[in-house]
């Protein structure tokens, strides 16, 4: 058998831990399928005197990940340290500066530096690859990268972040408001050390914006991705939703348009019955869809120790056994800075607002979406405690984003609101 693979592990975390544990089980199995031992032989993280579920004297120990990433005895450096810069980033650059391959889950700073850290790694003959990154376990990256490489990529839809997805069924199988679940989301420990990230879509929008990356042969571009939380997600919208036959997810999707690149990330109006529809908890789905194999639905874990180690370990394996993959499935330097589409394509929207009831508001309302061109398809009027506000359910015919935000905006002006209207896309999923 050929010379061990050595290992330099930054961040024992989660996900490094489980990385460790995986390694020391199936030792056996992953030499035999990489061809060659696969070590672990330095570790570092912030503290050393911790019990991992694992006897860390059989490692070198380094307090400073950036000199892990400079040993001799490292030939791979597979960060777990976590963080869009910082630690995380000098880590991933020592590694570079010293010739060593690169495993990460980072796709906070993927999607912020993954242009030029891959140009970087490229440059030197090295590989940095981050199939766990994006959606967990789910072998999404290597899908697209790999099995899907003789298509041209028609459309990348997902919900990736579970932590959403576990606050909107909650919502809906228990009855409860939002800030209900959310408090219950932190108290399990599913939300980010900065939350926001979690339900402020930009997590999601990460992994969509890297996916996006290979799916199209484009620069990673996180700005080009519109974000919108599921913040102003009420247990109502949730409801309605479901009487029209529909679930609230936060969709990702990103296709490319003869105005460019379309990449968003938002709480949609699915149908119930579609699989997207149908995911429920901290589960995470990813569709690909394919100009010759046509639509792949790739469905698992998302985050946790397990999912998470074995899509490190996939990488791991793949750079044992001699595969050089390029990051994002073409050398970084040959990825096109993309146009962005400066909206997304027209569709139905879910609008919800609440109305002074009094003679000739709703008209009003009416009026504003009318004078942007956009047509009413259903409308509904129910009931609220306080006899004083009116709460209205909308859905349009197809509209441009722009326009429905134009005519929101005019609403407003015309002082019939009693507070922001919540605008929902309904997603037509077999367009
Ligand atoms: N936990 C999960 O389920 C998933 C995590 N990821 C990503 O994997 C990476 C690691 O995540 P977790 O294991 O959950 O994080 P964690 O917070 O559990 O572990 C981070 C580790 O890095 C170490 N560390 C932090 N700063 C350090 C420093 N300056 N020097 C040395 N060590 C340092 C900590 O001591 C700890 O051992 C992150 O990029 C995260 O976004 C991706 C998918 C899922
Ligand atoms: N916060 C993320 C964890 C994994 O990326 C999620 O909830 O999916
Ligand atoms: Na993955």
């Amino acid at each position: 058998m050929s010379d061990p693979l050595r290992l330099g592990i930054a961040g024992l975390g989660t996900v490094g831990a489980g990385v460790v544990k995986i390694l020391e089980k199936r030792a056996d199995l992953i030499a035999a399928r990489a061809g060659r031992p696969v070590k672990v032989t330095a570790v570092s993280a912030r503290t050393q005197g911790k019990d991992r579920g694992f006897d860390l004297s059989a490692y070198a120990w380094e307090d400073d990940p950036v000199r892990l990433a400079a040993r001799d005895d490292v030939d791979l450096v597979v960060e777990l340290v976590g963080g869009d810069n910082g630690p995380a980033k000098d880590t991933i650059e020592a590694a570079i500066a010293h010739g060593k391959d690169i495993v990460t889950a980072n796709k906070a700073m993927l999607a912020l530096h993954g242009q030029e850290l891959a140009e970087a790694a490229e440059a030197k003959g090295l590989c940095l690859r981050f199939e766990a990154a994006v959606a967990g376990g789910i072998p999404c990256v290597k899908a697209l990268t790999e099995s899907l490489a003789g298509n041209r990529i028609e459309r990348v839809m997902g919900v990736m972040n579970g932590t959403c997805n576990y606050i909107l069924t909650r919502m809906e199988d228990a009855g409860l408001p939002y800030d209900t679940v959310f408090a219950e989301a932190s108290a399990l420990g599913y939300l980010e050390a900065d939350p926001t990230l979690d339900v402020g879509g930009i997590d999601a929008g990460h992994k969509l914006a890297l996916l996006a990356s290979i799916a199209y042969g484009t620069r990673v571009d996180f700005e080009a991705v519109r974000l919108e939380g599921i913040e102003r997600v009420s247990i109502a919208d949730i409801r309605h939703a479901s009487d029209m036959g529909f679930k609230v997810k936060l969709l990702g999707v990103a296709r490319m348009t003869g105005r460019g690149l379309e990449a968003r990330m938002s709480p949609c109006l699915v149908p119930a019955a579609s699989p997207l529809g149908q995911l429920s908890g901290a589960t995470n789905m990813v569709v690909l869809e394919g100009d010759a194999v046509g639509r792949i639905v790739l469905r698992g874990a998302g985050a946790g120790e397990g999912p998470t180690a074995s899509a490190v370990l996939s990488d791991v394996i793949e750079i044992a056994r001699g595969t050089r993959l390029s990051t994002f499935g073409q050398p970084a330097a040959s990825l096109v800075k993309g146009t962005r589409a400066q909206s997304g394509s027209p569709a139905p929207y879910y609008l919800r607002m609440e109305l002074q009831d009094k003679p000739g508001a709703l008209a009003k309302v009416a009026a504003c979406l009318g004078d942007a061109g956009i047509s009413i398809d259903r409308m509904r009027q129910y009931d609220h405690a306080d006899a004083s506000i009116a709460p209205v359910i909308l859905v349009t015919h197809k509209a441009g984003r722009p326009d429905l935000d134009a005519a929101i905006e005019r609403m407003t002006e015309t002082g019939v609101l009693t507070g922001e209207p919540v605008a929902l896309r309904i997603e037509e999923l077999d367009d």
